[in-house]
């Protein structure tokens, strides 16, 4: 894409639709005539009254404690310089658009029309009220210093300028990280640090704290070295001031240091620079939008290089996005009356140890890379990381308690934890308690389809994690060329190629046995041997023979090539006359179960009763209290036809036979899980009082266009399909899943692995 096109689609991406980036969304219900007496007059005399009462009630009854101001008077935006407060709004936008997405935080972004210190200071002190949090931004050196330990000491609510602090976490972190990578210590380093604003202050004093030794740092501003001969500059700036008298501009100081820092302006470093500096040096070119040196002119004169930009487009982003979002909803969370320094270096620490370890696959697909992993190009975890805000938001809770300047303190980490979660997106408590009891007991796994990069990372995920033990499946040059490609790394894990010589023995067991089977079923002894060089033959022949716990395959072929050879071999549990095909759905209200979503086409009044108790049995695997709702397009009764009919029948059968079973319909879905409309209508039905989680679709065209629909509109992650009734775990995937769905799966299988191994012990 070309500059101006680039420039175009920037312009249209504000623009477009409503403009700007941000909008207020009411949260609470405002339907009724009786919802909008309580939202205002006279409901809202009530909340009005109890603050006046007890003026710490804000917190209780109005938006303050997650609400933060975002505010700038536009004299320093970006590396863009002094464009006025109307120019700055799109970045402060941006920045409450990315508090809202990282960490759930609600931002008014103010520009002032206020460039001197009393003026500004005045305003943004009268704003108390109002907010949490101030995040001021983006005011140039040296009057954000004033402004900022002016209103430190006046305000009651934490302020931050994030183009200092928020900087200078993120650059100190990713300087510690850097330094480890290419072997330099901080005491030792020398550095070159271009410009001396806010943000380059700032970062100097955290250096200074991690150990850097002032003799060894040279800053520059627009008019060159700082040197104590100068009359320039004022005292913030003065004790950065150099005595080397060797160093006349940047060139001259360029040579030999370890680390360049830059926060100036854009493309003021050139590559003979770079070429200059010593043996495995470090650039953070953190200019904005611009970068001191672009990553590419960087990279290409140094291979030793560790390049960082501000960037998000490069590898290496070094930017206070990284902090600001969950350094703040730490402090909201325990309403910090500031962010002082204990909180400042929880934080550095926090990122600077997340970098090292292993990265989830979601950020590796967040970013379209593979294997991201502690090293050159990864010095400092990605925004997009969703373990930030757990690890920094937590440290920096934990910081403000111990420090002092907490007014609520949280004492159950777990929960805190489960909250912080739940901010960022789906509930997945499920799924991680499900992995967790993986864990506790992890199975092998056979893998059908081990010459497929997804199932590979898949693989190595749940060996890492200590999920499951993998098996691979499949032509052993191939799978290695494959790991080796993607340097995905599985040790010492069993790679069983059909037709090496070491399976011959095996081949002729599991042949026999399905020829056994099938002799009387049209299969002839050629046939059975023949069938065996397919994988899925193979692998439900290895769960049948105790060889593996548990079969995954389905990514690349449908499920009916996974499903007939598991029952020709496996077959179903005794007594379980068909299997099932079942989703679990991660949705907003929690996990629902949808069934039959995958096998039986329209099932008959007993294939229902069937169904609804495999289903419910199996759902107590993963849930303590299966509630389940037979759904039609009718309410008790409401409407005759086949449906209304047999499922209404189905529940008839199912409350004489199985009495204990929570069950209730024929019902509509809205009535299943909307408990209160279910109550007003229908006062009777054993579900009112809580939705039911546990759905039988009347047939399998319903069943499926439900979960898939939830998944693209309602936004709900699939899980599944989940088979049920076979009489070992095998379990199918979806056509094309990705890693994290596959893991998913994988957990699954294990967790249905330990439930079968209980059985056969009972
Ligand atoms: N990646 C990140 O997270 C962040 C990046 N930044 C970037 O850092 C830069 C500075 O921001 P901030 O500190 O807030 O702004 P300030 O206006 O406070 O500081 C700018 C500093 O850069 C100096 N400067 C400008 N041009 C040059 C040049 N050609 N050579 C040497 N020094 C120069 C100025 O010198 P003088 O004092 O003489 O005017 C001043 O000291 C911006 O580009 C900004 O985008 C800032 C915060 C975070
Ligand atoms: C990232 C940022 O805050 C800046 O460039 O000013
Ligand atoms: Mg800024």
């Amino acid at each position: 894409m070309n500059n101006t096109n680039r420039k175009q689609d920037a312009l249209n991406y504000h623009a477009k639709g409503r403009p700007g980036k941000i909008q207020v969304v009411p949260t609470k219900p405002t339907n009724s005539q009786r919802d909008l007496t309580m939202a205002y007059s006279p409901g809202v005399a009530e909340p009005c009254r109890a603050i006046a009462a007890n003026v710490d009630d804000v917190y209780k009854y109005t938006a303050k404690g997650n609400l933060v101001a975002v505010i700038s008077n536009g004299t320093a935006v970006l590396g863009l310089g002094n464009i006025g407060p109307e120019a700055g709004k799109p970045v402060m936008e941006g920045k409450g658009l990315l508090f809202k997405i990282y960490a759930d935080i609600d931002v008014f972004d103010l520009e002032l029309d206020a460039t001197n210190v009393d003026d500004f200071v005045r305003i943004v002190k009268a704003l108390e009220p109002t907010f949490g949090g101030i995040n001021l931004e983006d005011i140039s050196a040296p009057t954000c210093f004033e402004i900022e330990q002016r209103l430190k000491a006046e305000m009651n609510i934490p302020v931050m300028h994030d183009d200092q602090h928020g900087t200078a976490i993120i650059s100190g972190a990713a300087l510690m990280n850097a330094c480890e990578i290419q072997g330099k210590k901080l005491n030792e380093i020398k550095m070159v640090v271009n410009g001396a604003g806010a943000a380059a202050v700032s970062c100097s004093k955290i250096y200074l704290s991690l150990g850097v030794k002032k003799e060894n740092l040279v800053m520059f501003d627009i008019n060159g070295v700082l040197t104590p001969d100068r009359t320039d500059l004022d005292e913030m700036r003065l004790q950065f001031a150099t005595h080397r008298t060797d160093v006349k501009n940047l060139a001259d100081a360029m040579k030999d240091a370890d680390v360049f820092i830059g926060l100036s302006a854009g493309n003021v470093v050139t590559q003979d620079m770079v070429r200059s500096m010593a043996p495995k040096p470090i650039i953070f070119a953190m200019a904005n939008p611009e970068p001191e040196i672009a990553y590419d002119l960087a990279v290409e004169v140094r291979d030793d290089l560790i390049m960082a930009t501000g960037r998000s487009d490069f590898p290496n982003q070094v930017n206070n996005v990284l902090g600001f979002p969950f350094i703040f909803r730490g402090a909201l969370d325990v309403r910090a009356t500031a962010i002082n320094e204990e909180m400042k270096l929880a934080a550095t620490k926090a990122i600077a140890e997340l970098a090292k370890k292993p990265v989830p696959e979601a950020v590796n697909l967040a970013y379209d890379l593979r294997n991201l992993k502690f090293g050159k190009d990864y010095i400092i975890p990605k925004p997009m990381d969703p373990r930030l805000i757990i690890e920094v938001s937590s440290a920096v809770a934990h910081a403000a308690i111990e420090s002092g300047v907490a007014r609520t303190v949280i004492t159950d980490w777990e929960a805190y934890h489960e909250e912080l979660r739940g901010r960022i997106g789906k509930d997945d408590k499920l799924m991680r308690n499900l992995s967790l009891k993986a864990k506790e007991n992890p199975k092998r796994v056979v893998f059908a389809e081990a010459d497929n990069y997804k199932i590979l990372k898949a693989a190595q995920i749940v060996k890492d994690e200590g999920i499951a033990t993998p098996i691979l499946l499949g032509n052993k040059e191939k799978i290695q060329q494959i790991m080796l490609e993607n340097q995905l790394e599985l040790g010492d894990v069993k790679i069983v190629d059909i037709r090496s010589s070491g399976e011959v023995e095996n081949a002729k067991l599991y042949a026999d046995n399905l020829f056994s089977k099938r002799a009387r079923r049209g299969i002839t002894e050629y046939e059975a041997r023949k069938f065996m060089r397919d994988r899925n033959y193979y692998g439900a022949s290895m769960v049948q023979f105790g060889h593996a716990d548990a079969l995954i395959s389905g990514l690349t072929k449908n499920y009916v090539g996974i499903v007939k050879p598991a029952l020709q071999i496996i077959g179903t549990e005794p007594g379980v006359r068909r299997v099932v095909g079942m989703y679990m759905m991660l949705t907003k209200k929690g996990p629902v179960f949808f069934a039959d979503t995958t096998i039986n086409e329209n099932p008959s009044v007993q294939d229902l009763v069937d169904i609804t108790v495999l289903v419910e049995r199996s759902v107590r695997q993963f849930i303590s209290n299966p509630r389940v709702a037979v759904l039609s397009y009718s309410n008790f009764g409401s409407n005759d036809g086949e449906i209304p009919e047999k499922t209404r029948e189905a529940v008839r059968i199912l409350h004489e036979q199985y009495p204990d079973m929570v069950v209730d319909g024929e019902m509509q879905a809205n009535f299943a899980i909307n408990t209160e409309l279910l109550a007003d209508n229908y006062p009777f039905s054993s579900l009112v009082g809580e939705s039911a989680n546990t759905l039988i679709f009347p047939n399998l065209e319903s069943g499926n266009i439900a979960y898939k629909l939830l998944q693209e509109l309602g936004d709900a992650e699939a899980v599944g399909p989940i088979l049920l009734g076979m009489d070992k775990p095998i379990h199918v995937l979806q056509l094309g899943s990705s890693v994290r769905e596959i893991v998913n799966m994988i957990t699954i299988a294990v967790v249905d692995a330990q439930a079968h191994e209980e059985k056969l012990k009972a």
